[in-house]
């Protein structure tokens, strides 16, 4: 399998190169997504802008876990839809807050907002806000999202509200990549989380989003290192 590994070049390079690189077929039905190296203040690190909406802890994580000088990705932005505690985690933020004419319009802005900070993945952590055509055309592939249940149960804006209502005694965290469906893209890595009795919503869901933060880091900083090989509704991330 062909991996398209690119040298730190121009950013504009980069940029156009990114965009096509996810679509080129090495066969059929695979296709392969290396992970490019980004020409940013950490010459190998991968470039990661982070969505949110809400509280942002996962994204403090992540932003902790990049300022490591060996982790091979860089947050270099964060931009939410809303007004929201994650916005003030780092400098870099963006609001694409959701008063646009139509979703067409929101997302053609949400597009570029990311667009502006070159990133080479794109990882969605709380973010409440379904990505339409025109993101998924410019970043597809290389979105991640994570989400708080064991997919494909419970997908949606209230996965943790819907399998106490289930009565589950097992939960958990899904890290996948983001197609235009609702939670239907290829699965990366999940993780079970136990639900205990007289467990109501806040408190599965703070159990659920302490497996989250480790799982994301650790994805994120794989996929950065080793890329993603997309086959169909599957995708691997090669081991070392
Ligand atoms: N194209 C996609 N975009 C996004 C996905 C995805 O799988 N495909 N995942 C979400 C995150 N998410 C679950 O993990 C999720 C978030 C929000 C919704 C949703 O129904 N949003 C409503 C608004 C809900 C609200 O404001 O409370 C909407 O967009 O109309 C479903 C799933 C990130 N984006
Ligand atoms: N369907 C999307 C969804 O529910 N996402 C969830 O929002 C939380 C954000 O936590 P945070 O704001 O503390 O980072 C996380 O649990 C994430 O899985």
């Amino acid at each position: 399998m062909p991996r398209w590994s690119t040298s730190p070049t121009s950013r504009n390079r980069r940029a156009s190169r990114l965009r096509d690189a996810p679509y080129r077929r090495s066969k059929p039905r695979r296709r392969a997504l290396s992970a490019p190296p980004a020409t940013s203040h950490r010459a190998s690190a991968a470039r990661v802008v982070v969505l949110a909406s809400g509280a942002g802890s996962l994204l403090r994580s992540l932003v902790d876990a990049a300022a490591e000088p060996d982790f091979s990705a860089e947050v270099v932005g964060v931009v939410v839809d809303r007004e929201c505690p994650a916005e003030t985690v780092l400098g870099a933020t963006r609001i694409c807050p959701r008063d646009y004419a139509d979703r067409a319009e929101w997302d053609r802005a949400i597009t570029t907002a990311v667009a502006d900070f070159e990133p080479d993945y794109v990882v969605s952590a709380g973010f409440m806000r379904i990505l339409g055509p025109t993101f998924l055309a410019r970043f597809g592939g290389r979105v991640l999202n994570t989400h708080p249940a064991l997919l494909p149960s419970f997908p949606g804006a209230h996965a943790v509200r819907d399998a106490l209502a289930a009565g589950v005694r097992v939960s958990g965290t899904t890290v996948h990549l983001v197609d235009e469906g609702v939670d239907t893209g290829p699965i990366l890595a999940q993780e079970a989380v136990p639900v205990f009795v007289g467990d109501d919503e806040s408190s599965l869901h703070e159990r659920i989003k302490i497996v989250e933060r480790r799982l994301l880091i650790e994805v994120v900083a794989a996929v950065a290192a080793r890329g993603v090989i997309i086959d169909g509704r599957k995708a691997q991330i090669p081991s070392d």
